[in-house]
């Protein structure tokens, strides 16, 4: 069968690697640093710089494509996923790490099409098959299987109806291009990678984030889910301060779970199907289907541990990305 998206996800790979070397000569120089929807909600220059030249480079090669990027909505750009080859940009994922110089930086691109004939994420490929690679045998999976590497038989469905075609993160400070194909597994620097196999939660690692909202009922439940988590108890808690980052450790299997709630569709869109196709699963935050422009998301190395976290969650719901689009999802 033809294959329509390797192009584009090439020409994502090489944009990452171009944006990320902008990123890290942009780290040597002074940053300008603005604001967006509050006082700690940082955009510079470089953001919108970064975007605007992702934008380009595709504009020139798939000139009929659409684009989700995040400073282009922040300017005013409508947030819609349609059937439409869409990319989805975040230029910077970890702006105040960016503008901090802690050393977790991002460019995350998703790629989504055909969004009314998305799949369910669970669909497996044929029973009695298993993953080769780094889990080693036995280590079933919930995903799809590319020709050698995956199989599967939907051992345990998975919570989402992806959208999501490819996936690419790069981490500029590290060097690491986390990319990840629909049913043909998830890489780093193109070594495969997988969820860990952890199955008990008082021995895991859970990463969250704080976010920018400061409204003092939402740090609240912020501190009170972080509470619950912490007292399971579980071996640790950490923040990388970038979601797409914080995604692709699940997808390594160096941290179990990564919630939080307020990030946006494309701090999520490239690294969930990072996570799914290392063999994790998404999940909201109250147990439901994940939903991409639902600002919530649970992703973790297995449903009883994404079960389990979701369980302790004081949740709330933080305005859709796509709530002011015309026709957009209820
Ligand atoms: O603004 P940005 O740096 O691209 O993205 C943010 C980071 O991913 C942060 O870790 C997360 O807590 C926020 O919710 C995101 O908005
Ligand atoms: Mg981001
Ligand atoms: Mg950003």
């Amino acid at each position: 069968m033809t294959d329509l998206w390797q192009d584009a996800m090439d020409h994502a790979v090489s944009a990452a690697r171009g944006a990320g070397q902008v990123v890290r000569e942009a780290l040597l120089e002074d940053r300008m640093v603005m604001v967006k929807s509050s006082s700690v909600d940082l955009v510079t220059q470089t953001d919108q710089k970064v975007e605007q030249l992702i934008i380009q480079s595709v504009k020139e090669k798939f000139p009929t494509h659409r684009f989700i990027g995040e400073e282009s909505v922040a300017a005013g750009e409508p947030c819609v996923l349609s059937d439409e080859p869409t990319w989805i940009i975040d230029p910077i994922d970890g702006t105040t790490n960016f503008v901090h110089r802690f050393p977790f930086v991002a460019v995350s691109i998703g790629f989504s099409v055909n969004k009314q004939r998305a799949e369910p994420a669970g669909r497996a490929s044929g029973p009695g098959q298993q993953r080769a690679g780094p889990a080693g045998p036995g280590q079933q999976l919930s995903r799809a299987s590319g020709p050698s590497q995956r199989a599967g038989p939907a051992a345990e469905p998975l919570l989402a109806f992806l959208q999501v075609e490819f996936g690419v993160v790069y981490s500029c400070l590290e060097d690491k291009m986390f990319t990840a194909r629909r049913g043909r597994g998830s890489f780093c620097n193109g070594d495969p990678l997988q969820v860990s196999e952890q199955k008990a939660i008082q021995q895991s690692i859970i990463a969250t984030e704080f976010g920018s909202d400061r409204d003092p009922e939402v740090v609240d439940k912020i501190f009170s889910s972080l509470r619950n988590i912490l007292c399971i108890p579980v071996h640790g808690i950490r923040s990388a301060g970038t979601a797409a980052i914080n995604m692709c450790l699940v997808a390594s299997g160096c941290v179990e779970a990564y919630y939080e709630i307020g990030m946006h569709v494309w701090d999520l869109a490239a690294a969930s199907l990072i996570v799914s196709e290392a063999g994790g699963v998404l999940m909201d935050v109250e147990g439901g289907p994940f939903d991409l422009m639902s600002r919530r998301v649970i992703a973790a190395n297995n449903r009883t541990i994404a079960e389990r976290i979701s369980g302790e969650i004081q949740a709330y719901a933080p305005a859709r990305d796509d709530a002011a689009a015309p026709g957009a999802d209820p």
